[in-house]
């Protein structure tokens, strides 16, 4: 084999990190590169899903706006159009449901919502005392931990659910491993009105359209051979001036760089080797992150039996046992007709129900339901569990930054080693987590390389 042309280079995974990583390269004039995807599809993490003839997305769902500065991912989906629906959370505290059942009363369960606030407003103010001149570097404490400086530590299951509301229904992980320092003020640069997308053509029509900006396609299907889908990388092999990859189905693959988009989950869970082994440090930095796991569990009934009309669109649900079953959410503007509820769920109860078979889950989520809305209520007619923990491309849904990790380690979790860079939406500190974050990790990492490229 001739050594690989100076300017070529794999990106590895195509979800919204790869294809802007890939975009960027070829506007910058650097052509050379060949992206390989383990799925069929481009989008990775947002990817719609069907339930009985209805589009819901099974990874990111929701476009957020009305900050200072607009977001990328919303810029796009107002370019095409993109139906979105505004999600209303203002009269949550008339939709709170005891464990057996009936309503708690509104203005008990507004005073829980208050304290809610000001814990909120406390992690702000702390954020802000870290990252100022007086803070010490690397000052930071958990959300927890927060709490318990404010001598506001929820306990009542009235309370755990509503800071699961607050906290575990963004971080997917629960207070007393998210890290505040980074982690508040939320929602700062684009805004917390969240917008549920609700498109037959789905969220990753997002990714398709840019891709489809310099990727070249017939009838609507990406035809550029630079895009080779179903190559599950198994092996990188790099030394100083090349790369070698290896797929599942045999093939091999020579570049003189590479960007690897995959999760940080595929990372820690070594599904592709590197040779020689990543350094120590760059290990430390992988696997003392956090992944962690969002579900959003659909159920279609034959008809509709909760409450329907403004302000009925979001309930929640309180148990003892913090986060079972906790938010639900109805469809009926987002698909009229559908009759089709979801409830979300996070980090150990989504990897209990992954493991745990659908049937089992109708039982449990029945169970729950005729709590709330009598015995004579209808079973789902189709239910759809997204199993991305157990999924082997993606081993979560999103990263979290954990209390205690330091920005020395965040850095080296960025840093690339030798001809290898790493991107995803875990390596944009800014928006950790969401679709914009791996869209402007994706730029940063591509621009990184293209910098490399003219020294
Ligand atoms: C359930 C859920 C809900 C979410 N909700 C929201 C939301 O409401 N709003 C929001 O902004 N964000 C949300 N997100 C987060 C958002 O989807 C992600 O941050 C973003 O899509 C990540 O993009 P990425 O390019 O970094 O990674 P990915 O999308 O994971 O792309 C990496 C690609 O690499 C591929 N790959 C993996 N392993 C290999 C391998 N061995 N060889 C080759 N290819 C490989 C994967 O198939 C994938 O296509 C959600 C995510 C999930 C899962």
């Amino acid at each position: 084999r001739s050594p690989p042309a100076s300017d070529s280079i794999i990106i590895v995974g195509a979800g919204m990190s790869g294809i802007m990583a890939a975009k960027t390269l070829e506007e910058a004039g650097y052509k050379n590169f060949i992206i390989l995807e383990a799925s069929s599809r481009i989008g990775g993490r947002i990817h719609r899903g069907d339930v009985a003839g209805n589009t819901v997305e099974m990874g990111a769902n929701w476009l957020f706006s009305g900050g200072p500065k607009t977001s990328p991912s919303m810029t796009i989906a107002k370019k095409i159009n993109l139906r979105r629906i505004y999600s209303d959370y203002g009269n949550i505290s008339a939709n709170v449901y005891k464990q057996q059942g009936g309503l708690y009363e509104k203005h008990v369960v507004e005073s829980a919502l208050e304290i809610a606030d000001e814990r909120d407003a406390f992690c702000t103010n702390l954020s802000k005392t870290f990252s100022s001149e007086n803070g010490r570097k690397d000052d930071d404490i958990s959300i927890l931990g927060a709490q318990r400086l404010l001598k506001q530590v929820p306990r009542s299951p009235l309370e755990m659910a509503i800071d699961y509301f607050y906290n575990d229904y963004e971080d997917a992980e629960p207070p007393r491993i998210t890290s505040v320092r980074t982690t508040f003020p939320r929602f700062e640069e684009f805004g917390e009105d969240s917008y549920f997308v609700a498109d037959a053509r789905g969220f990753e029509s997002v990714v398709h359209h840019i891709a489809k900006g310099f990727l070249s396609f017939k009838s609507n299907q990406i035809t550029d051979p630079r895009l080779k889908l179903n190559k599950v990388v198994k092996k990188m092999s790099y030394s100083k001036d090349k790369v070698t990859v290896k797929t599942e189905d045999g093939y091999v693959y020579q570049a003189k760089y590479a960007i690897v988009s995959v999760s940080i989950g595929v990372l820690q869970n070594n599904l592709i080797e590197f040779l020689p082994n990543l350094p120590g440090w760059k290990s430390l930095a992988i696997n003392n992150f956090d992944m962690a796991v969002y579900t959003k569990i659909f159920l279609k009934f034959p008809y509709q039996f909760w409450p329907t009309g403004p302000g009925t669109e979001f309930f929640l649900y309180v148990h003892e046992r913090r986060g079972y079953y906790p938010i639900w959410q109805h469809l009926e503007k987002e698909l009229p007709g559908s009759n089709i509820l979801f409830v979300t769920v996070t980090d150990d109860e989504s990897r209990r129900i992954e493991q745990q078979s659908d049937q089992k889950t109708i039982a449990e989520v029945m169970g729950v339901l005729r709590k709330l809305f009598g015995n004579k209520i209808p079973q789902p007619e189709t239910i759809l569990v997204p199993r991305w923990w157990s999924n082997p491309f993606y081993k979560g849904s999103y990263s979290n930054w954990p209390n205690g990790y330091s920005q020395r380690l965040y850095n080296d979790l960025k840093a690339p080693i030798g001809p290898i860079y790493f991107t995803g939406e875990h390596t944009n500190s800014s928006h950790l987590g969401y679709t914009d974050g791996a869209y402007f990790a994706g730029i940063n990492t591509a621009n990184s390389l293209i910098k490399c490229f003219k020294q």
